[in-house]
């Protein structure tokens, strides 16, 4: 997580902007929580995907810094922490609901427990699984509900063995054919089983990028996966490309910016090894494509990158090349979309005392 010290005597503007950053989101925080992740769906029928939509609006990766702009500036921050879900529900979803039940012919149900009852009759009359977590377990699996008793189910488990386990620990699963969707708030069923399934699915297939809502999700593939480069750089310049990639990430927040949408900034974040200064290179690398029309930037760029590496790296037990420091990356473009400017800031997270 980045901090910045208390015992700091000069503050670098980045540990300032992550400040203002943070107090931007504590101060919207009460007004303007994001939504929360929808309860299990009331009705027998699926989801329209726009409801699921509306319910979904998460957080941009891409925000815009009204405060700085002069010059156009497509900003790379790696190594904060993302911002969790909250838990409002906007009113046209809440109407949208409304309208899914009349629909269905359901009742309105007052309790997520009591949707589930009525909901899960349906997965036991069309022989569908649901998510279990046997409690010794840190692993969700499929189960299909052979009969309900009450607030009881009897199942069977995949070895073909039968338990009576509470209807409270079961967790609607999505059918097969939601596995290949490339945006989260696509599935039907909302849940943490559904969520990791789809990533592990897509994962396994060399998928390592996933959208939530606007939020792009990377897996460290922790090998070569052949999505990088120049032909893929233009295919998603030329957009003959739209899959889920950091490209298009990056595309989004540079056409934003030229569009007249103010400066942009891609924060990426995660727990270290999970890829973030490889990623932050990927958008440079494209940031520095679309921006020039021969390689000397992409190659400065790349020659700072070496030179901070070779500084502020080291081996960790979870990362062979850690970086042991924040660093802003600021891209400056003119008028015409050309680069104009770059520069690099770091932020020391750690000591190191000898
Ligand atoms: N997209 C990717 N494709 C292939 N390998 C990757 C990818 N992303 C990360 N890796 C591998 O994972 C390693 C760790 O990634 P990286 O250094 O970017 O993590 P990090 O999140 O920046 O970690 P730290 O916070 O410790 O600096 C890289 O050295 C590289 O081998």
């Amino acid at each position: 997580m980045i901090s910045a010290s208390p015992h700091s005597i000069a503050r670098s503007s980045l540990e300032e902007m992550l400040d203002s950053l943070r107090r931007r989101d504590e101060g919207e925080h009460s007004k303007d929580l994001p939504p929360a992740l929808p309860s299990r769906p009331t009705s027998k029928a699926r989801l329209p995907k726009r409801l699921i939509q509306a319910k979904l609006a998460m957080e941009h990766a891409v925000s815009y810094d009204a405060s700085r702009n002069k010059t156009h500036e497509v900003k790379c921050v790696t190594g904060g922490n993302g911002r969790k879900f909250g838990e409002k529900k906007d009113a046209a979803a809440a109407a949208g609901e409304e309208r899914l039940m009349e629909n269905g012919g359901a009742t309105l149900a007052t309790t997520p427990e009591t949707e589930w009852n009525r909901i899960i009759d349906y997965f036991v009359k069309h022989n569908l699984v649901v998510w279990w977590k046997p409690p010794q377990k840190d692993l969700w699996e499929l189960v299909k509900i052979k009969a309900t008793m009450g607030e009881e189910a009897s199942v069977m488990l995949s070895d073909g063995s039968a338990l009576t386990i509470s209807t409270g620990e079961l967790l609607p699963a999505n059918t097969e054919n939601l596995d290949v969707v490339d945006d989260l708030v696509q599935l039907c069923y909302l849940n943490e089983p559904s969520v990791l399934h789809n990533l592990k699915y897509r994962y396994s297939r060399d998928v390592i990028y996933t959208k939530a809502g606007h939020v792009l999700l990377a897996i460290n593939p922790l090998k070569e996966v052949k999505i990088y480069g120049n032909d893929f750089v233009t295919a998603y310049k030329e957009k003959t490309l739209n899959k889920p990639h950091v490209y298009a990430m990056a595309d989004a927040a540079y056409h934003d910016t030229m569009k007249g949408g103010g400066n942009q900034s891609i924060i990426i974040s995660g727990e270290s090894g999970s890829g973030k200064t490889e990623t932050s290179k990927f958008a440079m690398q494209y940031l520095a494509s679309v921006g020039s029309q021969n390689d000397k930037i992409k190659t400065k760029l790349d020659q700072a990158n070496c030179i901070l590496e070779a500084f502020g790296n080291a081996k960790t037990s979870k990362n062979l090349n850690s970086s042991r420091f924040g660093k802003l990356i600021d891209i400056s473009y003119n008028a015409e979309g050309i680069i104009s400017g770059a520069s690099f800031q770091t932020l020391l997270l750690e000591k190191v005392l000898f």
